[in-house]
């Protein structure tokens, strides 16, 4: 695979225009980025377009080579995989059945003994299974979370796309599920996005940055290349240091300016 690249792609609502010809080179597979910028940049509207969920007024996704435009809706949902940021919780499901539903999405309903242990590993690997057979509308935020990661985990795509998928976490389940989002990355070659509006954890987690403001890329990147850039500043509006952590990481001082 050579990649995830958009090319100019612009998306309003109504009038209120929202992508503003963004484009960035191919996110390499195996690799995870991570989308920053300030509330209201665009960021999920982005991963809609993407996903196809919305369709640009202008521009083109392309994976590989492949327009994703292009492709049936059900070819785009297996190859691109879309967690949102806010999860609908009020049917009476289990945690057990909706990783079991998105496990089934795309393969029909028939259920195997394979089937079952999947989803009972791809709990146990989130570190859910003990909320198996909670109902989803019984769960805090911050465990509807944690389903949804693992929702997306179970299937098998070439592109993750994840909105915020910590915003809800405490510290060590925000390490948590980002390791395992990373992991899953590198192991299956997928191409992975993650938006975050803690910068710390991009600075930790992804391979690359890629930062929106007002619709538009402002700076993509190495971690240390974007977050010293003079860009990352002037989009949050505050004053930001970087320093070296003890374990070599990057340590990201915000201020107010
Ligand atoms: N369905 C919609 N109809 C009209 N405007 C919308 C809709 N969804 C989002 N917007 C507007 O588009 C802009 C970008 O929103 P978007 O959710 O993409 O930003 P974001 O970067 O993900 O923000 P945040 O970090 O706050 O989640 C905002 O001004 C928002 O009000």
């Amino acid at each position: 695979m050579t990649g995830l690249r958009a090319d100019g792609l612009c998306f309003a609502y109504g009038a209120r225009k929202v992508l503003n010809n963004v484009s960035f080179n191919a996110l390499q597979p195996g690799k995870l980025t991570a989308l920053i910028g300030p509330n209201a940049a665009g960021k999920s509207t982005l991963f809609r377009v993407m996903a196809g969920l919305l369709k640009p007024q202008s521009g083109k996704t392309y994976l590989d080579e492949t327009d994703l435009d292009t492709l049936s809706s059900r070819k785009r949902l297996k190859r691109i995989c879309f967690m949102p940021q806010f999860f609908a919780a009020n049917a009476a499901l289990t945690v057990f059945d909706v990783v079991m539903m998105a496990h089934k999405q795309l393969e029909g309903w028939r259920v195997s003994e394979e089937d079952m242990i999947a989803v009972a590993r791809a709990l146990e690997a989130a570190g859910i299974a003990h909320l198996s057979e909670a109902y989803i509308s019984d769960l805090s935020g911050g465990q509807s979370q944690m389903v949804s990661a693992a929702q997306a985990l179970i299937r098998r795509s070439d592109v993750y796309l994840f909105d915020e998928p910590t915003s809800a976490l405490d510290l060590r389940h925000q390490i948590s599920v980002l390791d395992q989002i990373k992991t899953a990355v590198a192991t299956r070659g997928a191409v992975g996005i993650v938006a975050l509006h803690d910068l710390n954890l991009a600075a930790r987690f992804a391979d690359h940055l890629l930062l929106i403001g007002n619709g538009c890329v402002l700076a993509q990147g190495a971690p240390d290349e974007v977050l010293r850039s003079s860009a990352i500043s002037k989009t949050y509006g505050v004053e930001i240091e970087i320093s070296t952590g003890p374990r070599e990481d990057l340590l990201v001082h915000a201020y107010a300016s």
